[in-house]
């Protein structure tokens, strides 16, 4: 809890304006419950005991501006209050965001998206009521106690001792079922983000559930994730409103003792009627701010677990830093020196060397699984290598600013990511739109062709998974993207496998054109891709057994030769 507002806390100082204001609204809510037990002294010790006319036409008035002004006051409060805590979640959505970002590429590939879009709403919704409302409640709530002990005290201090010895008490029931409650919490987040980690699971992959007529057991699935959240939702419900009869009959306790000592000083005359009637009206009014303030307590547990959960992804931090020198304004060379890789045991490349020149189209072939994509990993910094170095010209990678190093290469992968937005913005990606280029790129993947034909041509819209493209036709708007970059190195992994023969040759020579003046890596399983390579370089359970061109290793590679020999069967 404390650290919960340690983080908050800071945040409010730029809405000095609007707190100020909210305060105000708060003591009038809380003058106002005070005022309003005050007022039950004179009306009935002024007007009905005294019969005092004055006083009669006094106490209505009293009346209507004490609850106008506590009205009043509570819709400034709600309204700033408000303002303020959702501004600041925006800002702590849009930080954990910025955070989330930065982190490496193996946290993604560790954490399920599903779970990061819940941690991204689910968490931070459950802490936007905590920092506008329930803080807001915190405060109001505790200076209405304050003003009604405060009536209470002034009427009776001696009636007061028994009226307030519950609160002390009632610490202690209420502490541990915060601590329980806390425990529900973090138990309910971790079941919504199941939901969503599922269903987001579930609308990704919808393609193969219909394809394999598994509606019925991925809906299972989900009934049961939805099941548990259901259960530990309704066993915080019953966990956290036992406060309320725990409340409820100390508060009666206490009441019952102030009537009878209350009520022998009225009938001994010590009291008079009317501020022992303005006493027992503060007390009760006092268990209703006291009973809010031990909800609050409640629900900021929630806040409380959630804040952890998301702290939790703070304390992450990224292991690939960048380097401050930029990328090398005239690429020449680029030398992999004995470098390996491992993924947590599984070591995915040894002794790793090759060495691209300016002008070079570096083949890498192999079995499946025999590291080829690895190479790219650590070339484009997704992984850093674990020993060993990779030089563009005489500058080790690692220094090499990770920003200016991805402006500088273009990397097409397997997989094609289409963004839900116009075929210009899918090539233009992360820069400026210009037509002509985004154009000349389209032309050089062979794209222009389709493109030319959609109805809005370059301002076409794609949809997220662009399955309004071909498999073919998604794989040349990632080439043209990759080329619209004009990178000094260029990676295709796999870039052509979807692309029909014709397509893949004509490719192929545009590849061969484009790759002049920059160094380009192919990895291909269809070996006609990469046959005039200027090098091949032959990879086989993470190590490179042989790299030449295609004709000497047609000699001298039996692992190329067996890799020919199976493509041609
Ligand atoms: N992110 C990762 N985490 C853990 N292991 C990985 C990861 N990426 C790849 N591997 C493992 O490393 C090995 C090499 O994989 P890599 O993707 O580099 O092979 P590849 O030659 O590119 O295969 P393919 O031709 O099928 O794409 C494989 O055993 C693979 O299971």
């Amino acid at each position: 809890m404390k650290n919960f507002f340690k983080y908050y806390l800071p945040l409010y100082k730029n809405y000095k304006l609007k707190i100020f204001y909210s305060l105000i609204g708060i003591l009038l809510v809380a003058g106002g419950s005070g005022g309003l037990a005050y007022i039950v002294k004179p009306l009935l010790d002024e007007v009905f005991i005294a019969k005092d006319k004055d006083m009669l036409l006094m106490i209505p008035f009293l009346l209507i501006l004490v609850q106008s002004a506590q009205g009043f006051g509570k819709y400034i409060q709600v309204y700033y209050v408000s303002y303020i805590g959702q501004d600041i979640i925006r800002i702590t959505r849009d930080r954990l965001l910025q955070h989330i970002l930065t982190l490496d590429i193996s946290f993604f590939q560790k954490k399920h998206g599903g779970e990061l879009i819940s941690r991204l709403t689910n968490d931070i919704n459950r802490i936007q009521t905590a920092v506008s409302n329930q803080i807001a409640g915190l405060i109001r709530e505790t200076l209405t106690i304050v003003a009604l002990i405060f009536v209470v005290i002034y009427q009776s201090a001696e009636l007061a001792f028994y009226g307030l010895i519950v609160l002390p008490i009632s610490v202690y029931p209420l502490s541990i079922l915060a601590r329980k409650i806390k425990k529900l919490s973090f138990r309910s987040q971790e079941s919504a983000s199941d939901i969503t980690s599922h269903l987001s699971e579930t609308f990704n992959n919808v393609e193969i559930i219909k394809a394999n007529c598994t509606e019925k057991m991925e809906l299972e699935k989900f009934e049961e994730h939805n099941k548990n959240f259901f259960n530990i939702n309704i066993k915080t419900v019953k966990t956290s409103e036992l406060s309320s009869p725990i409340m409820e009959f100390l508060g009666a306790v206490a009441a019952a003792i102030v009537i009878m000592y209350g009520g022998s000083e009225v009938i001994r005359g010590e009291l008079t009627a009317g501020s022992f009637m303005s006493f027992i009206a503060a007390l009760f009014m006092l268990y209703t701010p006291v009973k809010r303030l031990s909800a609050i307590y409640n629900q900021l547990q929630d806040a409380v677990a959630a804040h952890e959960r998301v702290i939790s992804l703070y304390e992450i931090k990224p292991q690939i830093l960048t380097g401050d020198k930029n990328f090398p304004e005239n690429i020449e060379t680029i030398d992999i020196k004995n470098v390996s890789l491992n993924y947590g045991e599984l070591q995915a490349l040894k002794n790793i060397n090759l060495s691209a020149k300016k002008g070079e189209k570096i083949a890498l072939v192999g079995d499946s699984g025999g590291g080829k994509s690895s190479l790219i990993n650590l070339l484009i910094r997704f992984y850093d290598v674990n020993s060993g170095e990779i030089l563009f010209n005489e500058t080790l990678l690692k220094e090499i600013n990770i920003k200016s190093l991805r402006t500088n290469i273009s990397v097409v992968t397997q997989r094609v990511y289409i963004f839900n937005d116009t075929i210009a913005s899918n090539v233009a990606y992360g820069q400026k739109i210009d037509e002509e280029k985004v154009i000349e790129a389209l032309k050089q993947a062979h794209a222009y062709d389709f493109v030319s034909k959609m109805e809005d041509g370059i301002y076409a819209k794609l949809d997220e998974f662009g399955t309004n493209l071909s498999g073919g036709q998604r794989q040349r708007i990632a080439i043209a993207r990759a080329l619209y970059k004009n990178p000094q190195v260029l990676i295709l992994d796999e870039a052509t496998s979807a692309l029909d023969n014709e397509s893949e040759s004509i490719i192929s020579e545009v590849i061969d054109e484009i790759s002049k003046n920059r160094i380009t890596f192919v990895i291909a399983h269809r070996l006609s891709t990469i046959k005039n390579a200027d090098k091949i370089a032959v990879f086989k359970n993470g190590e490179i057994v042989c790299v030449d061109k295609e004709k000497n290793l047609l000699n001298n590679c039996s692992e190329y030769q067996r890799l020919y020999n199976l493509a041609n069967l």
